[in-house]
């Protein structure tokens, strides 16, 4: 498997690069970046890799690096641990949705995100853990960043932000979660939830878009989860291009909440930690005229001898705070699902 060993060796020579599978392809991506500055995107085609709010909004230009495909090849499963987190965030957790639903049920807003970061004092085996990402969640867009200056990320994201090629744009509204099952009956919570997501990418984008088509919520199974996905789709015109549609999407209302604004606000203030490139976006921006972009989600950093795996869900007036902190916990197991020890 050539370019495992590749990764394998890129990660000892400590050079920037990023691995990714398309969702339902067999196709890996392989792009490397000939130095390791930090080069921050200012609208160059290239692999980006964006923070939630603040931080380094990275790319690898595709002109000047090297960049190669190739089939993947049938994956064995590897033998995965079981990692326990030592500290219990349960409480904390809670009292943090109990305040997002009182402020919600104060008229402040309608939707936030809350999220929280699960440390593992755990060694993993990158590679290994990456080849179990692939081959246990092909519908998923997924991918291995690094860079020695940033550090390293993985993840399994089923959020799509935003595609675009030429005019054309598809993004879609994702929210509402459960454990998948053949017979999924979702709750008034759920439905409502993803319903203001939709309503909120649309009055966003309806004045400013041709041929805006929005279909019906459809369950999709995401790992040991489903959720509730609309595909939303129409042409950009020549007042309202790429970079305005991303501006107006980014951060979602499944990762950010709605308004906007005044989620971002509560989660700055009452998260108590720094999301980084969680919630972030990433992909391909302008690669042969098309954009492909990712919402981070169901991700993992390595840091130093930890990893963090980001979790986070969408809290409306009717949230209860157990439900939710459980919630998080099914989230982190797609990752928690394919770790192998060092
Ligand atoms: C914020 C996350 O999931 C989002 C995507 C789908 C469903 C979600 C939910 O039901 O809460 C979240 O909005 C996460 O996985 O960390």
């Amino acid at each position: 498997m050539q370019v495992f060993e590749e990764i394998q060796a890129l990660l000892l020579q400590h050079k920037p690069f990023v691995c990714y599978v398309k969702p339902n392809e067999a196709v890996w991506n392989l792009l490397v970046q000939q130095t390791d500055e930090i080069i921050e995107f200012s609208n160059q085609a290239g692999f980006v890799f964006m923070p939630f709010h603040e931080g380094k909004q990275l790319v690898i230009p595709f002109e000047g690096n090297n960049f190669s495909q190739g089939n993947l090849e049938n994956l064995e499963k590897k033998p995965t641990e079981s990692f326990t987190s030592e500290s219990n965030q349960k409480e904390a957790f809670e009292n943090l949705v109990s305040k997002g639903v009182s402020t919600i049920q104060q008229g402040k807003f309608d939707k936030v995100v809350l999220s929280r970061k699960i440390v593992l004092k755990e060694q993993i085996a990158i590679v290994e853990t990456f080849q179990n990402l692939i081959s246990t969640y092909p519908t998923a867009f997924r991918y291995l960043f690094f860079h020695p200056k940033i550090g390293l990320w993985m993840g399994a994201t089923p959020e799509q932000l935003v595609k675009i090629n030429q005019n054309q744009f598809e993004t879609v509204a994702l929210a509402g979660t459960q454990l998948y099952s053949e017979n999924v009956i979702w709750a008034t919570k759920e439905i409502e939830e993803q319903q203001f997501v939709t309503d909120y990418i649309v009055t966003k984008v309806k004045d400013k878009v041709n041929n805006l088509i929005v279909s019906d919520a459809k369950t999709v199974s995401a790992g040991n989860l489903a959720h509730l996905k609309s595909f939303i789709s129409g042409e950009l015109t020549a007042d309202f291009q790429a970079n305005d549609l991303i501006k107006a999407l980014h951060p979602t209302p499944a990762v950010c909440g709605l308004p906007k604004e005044k989620a971002i606000d509560f989660i700055l203030k009452n998260e108590g930690y720094n999301r980084k490139y969680y919630a972030g976006f990433l992909g391909e921006y302008n690669k042969d005229n098309q954009t492909d972009l990712f919402v981070n989600l169901r991700c993992l950093e390595v840091e130093n001898d930890v990893v963090n795996i980001y979790v986070g869900c969408g809290i409306t007036k009717d949230s209860n705070s157990e439900k939710e902190f459980f919630e998080t916990e099914n989230k982190s197991m797609t990752m928690r699902n394919i770790l192998v020890s060092k």
